[in-house]
């Protein structure tokens, strides 16, 4: 039973950084509950606004129905209470409404809807498939602005109007104009979020457009960095998002970069290089190599940034 209405959910979660955990995997690639279970708990024990499960960073895309739900049950029940926990809904329209069912039956307080995979489609297909989405749940749901499914002003004003728990808007293209035209047409009729890899690189700028908050994926492994640089980026202190951006975003891209999908496998390997585990990655995408894992590890530890708790980690 959702502890939020869909506009008290809009309401925290665009005033409070998000994240997306992580899902951690056994050495045989079969999802490792416990380790989900261990990895939520202690995410949410910090001040997070809201903590998004089996999304990208949580390798939705490689989750079988029945892994999803899982996954997501498995973060309700692991979370703090205050922290509300989100599930995702991808793939075709029916795949998507069975995950969006699915997560809300799991307890989830809301839904990110992912792109539907392979095919090109134009506004009228995507407003048809979001909306029968959108529809099929009672809980409240975040549009994912990425790959195929570009939404455009009018597509969101539509969803809007037809979907009262339609809450939400996360970019990651990053293309100024589009935001700017989604802003000015749907104004604060609902929340964005930044949504691009590495989230703290563009924050400062796009709060400018609107975006109140993003999704970090490195909360995963430097929580109080992570949260730090949100109150920076909030408080509008460019020196210190700055010195911040210097002192370790800037670099952990250089490694992030050195391979396609690095952007979920690299924070693998930050959980990992401070001492808790959540395991590899799946395929599509592979593990970073040794080299790549030392250099983070120097890099997290140069920029001062392990958190206090990691110790206590298994
Ligand atoms: O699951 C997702 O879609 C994401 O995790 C997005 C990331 O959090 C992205 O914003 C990032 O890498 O900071």
């Amino acid at each position: 039973m959702a502890q939020y209405t869909p506009q008290e959910l809009a309401a925290r979660l665009k005033d409070g950084l998000l994240s997306f955990p992580a899902t951690a995997f056994a050495a045989d690639q079969s999802v490792d509950e416990e380790a989900v279970r261990e990895h939520v708990t202690w995410q949410s024990g910090y001040d997070v606004a809201g903590l998004f499960a089996a999304g990208g960073t949580g390798e939705g895309f490689s989750l079988t129905d029945a892994e999803h739900a899982q996954v997501v049950r498995a973060s309700v029940e692991s979370s703090r209470p205050e922290v509300p926990v989100l599930g995702s809904a991808g793939g075709s329209t029916r795949q998507a409404i069975a995950q969006a069912q699915a997560s809300e039956a799991a307890g989830a307080e809301g839904i990110l809807l992912l792109p539907p995979y392979l095919t090109e489609c134009d506004q009228q297909g995507l407003l048809e498939h979001a909306s029968a989405v959108v529809g099929s749940t009672r809980t409240a749901v975040i549009v994912y602005n990425r790959a195929n499914a570009i939404y455009s002003a009018e597509t969101v004003a539509e969803l809007a109007r037809r979907h009262e728990n339609f809450i939400g808007f996360k970019d990651a293209t990053g293309d100024i104009e589009h935001l700017a035209k989604v802003y000015a047409r749907n104004g604060d009729r609902m929340f964005y979020l930044g949504g691009l890899p590495t989230a703290e690189t563009f924050a400062l700028p796009l709060l400018q457009l609107g975006m109140s908050t993003y999704s970090s994926a490195m909360f995963n492994f430097v929580p109080e960095f992570a949260l730090d640089f949100y109150r920076d980026v909030r408080n509008q202190d460019r020196d210190a998002v700055t010195e911040k951006l210097n002192r370790f975003v800037l670099p952990y891209l250089e490694i992030r970069d050195r391979g396609k999908g690095f952007g979920v496998s690299i924070v693998k390997a930050g959980i990992r290089a401070i001492g808790r585990n959540v395991g590899g990655v799946r395929p599509p995408l592979h593990d970073l190599t040794e080299q790549d894992r030392a250099d983070l590890s120097a890099l997290i530890e140069k920029a001062g940034i392990r958190p206090a708790t990691a110790a206590t980690a298994a």
